[in-house]
């Protein structure tokens, strides 16, 4: 097995307070973890460590088998496609235009800058797999959340990524909308099968089939960590929440349930 992904003890500290508390977590190809936990619990913050975004404080992160701080970053994020819903682009460049910026790493269109038939190509194939062939020409400014999402897929997959990390890709999008990007990215994982994914979430119901793998977080603290089925229990994730909630998986998707009154007295009578 490939390791894509490599966190050693890692720590961070912003304004006098620790985020993350001593994490290690290793991430092979071919693997799709979900990183889950309450709000403020410092997912955000590991993936931006992940995403050769940020340092840690201390410890050790080495992605693709090159340790932050020993390589230059800039040079580091053209192998991971970073999906980040805050994405700051503001003009109305067209889908297919965004998509190309996969290739510059820029957030605008770089002047005088020209994709070969080849990138053109790709870029087509992309915009086809996630679902938005015969919009390519629509101008970012007017697209819908969903489309946004799906045209930045696209966009991080132009560089051919080995590691893949998306932040609450499915945040704000209608049940319809939500479904959809869910089957596209198993899809996405199927047509890149050594791709590595991380996807933050705060929702069980968010989590695509092809989820592979799991890590709860809570306080800056990995809870549990491992193949996903050990680690979204009922028992683990009311731990991560500090509140009692039953899991269950149907059909390789899961769903969470918050457990009321009556059922933990229920649980409480059987023990
Ligand atoms: N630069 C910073 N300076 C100070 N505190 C920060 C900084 N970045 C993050 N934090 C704090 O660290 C904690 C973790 O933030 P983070 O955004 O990683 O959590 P999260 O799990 O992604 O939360 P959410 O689910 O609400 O998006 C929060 O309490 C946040 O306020």
């Amino acid at each position: 097995m490939t390791e894509v992904l490599r966190l050693d003890d890692v720590r961070f500290v912003r304004q006098g307070k620790t985020i993350l508390h001593g994490v290690d977590l290793t991430v092979e190809a071919g693997q799709h973890w979900a990183l889950i936990g309450p709000n403020g619990a410092g997912k955000s913050t590991l993936l931006s460590l992940c995403g050769a975004r940020q340092h840690p404080t201390s410890g050790t992160v080495h992605v693709l088998g090159r340790r932050l701080g020993r390589v230059e970053l800039q040079a580091l994020r053209r192998d991971i496609g970073h999906v980040d819903p805050r994405h700051p682009l503001t003009s109305a460049l067209r889908i297919r235009d965004v998509v190309l910026t996969g290739v510059t790493g820029t957030i605008e269109s770089v002047m005088r800058w020209e994709p070969s038939a080849e990138e053109l190509a790709r870029s087509a194939d992309l915009i086809d797999l996630l679902g938005l062939a015969g919009k390519a020409d629509e101008p970012w400014t007017t697209l819908s959340q969903g489309e946004r999402g799906r045209t930045l897929i696209a966009r991080a997959l132009m560089s051919d990524p080995k590691l893949l990390l998306l932040d609450e890709p499915s945040t704000g999008l209608d049940v319809a909308a939500r479904e959809d990007l869910l089957e596209t990215l198993d899809e996405v994982r199927e047509a890149h099968p050594s791709i590595a994914s991380v996807l933050v979430t705060h929702h069980l119901e968010e989590l695509p089939i092809t989820t592979s793998h799991a890590a709860l977080i809570a306080h800056g603290r990995l809870l549990a960590q491992g193949e996903a089925d050990s680690v979204l229990t009922t028992e683990l994730v009311s731990e991560a929440f500090e509140h009692p909630i039953a899991i269950e998986r149907r059909e390789g998707r899961w769903s969470a349930r918050s457990l009321g009154r009556r059922d933990r007295a229920a649980i409480r009578g059987r023990v």
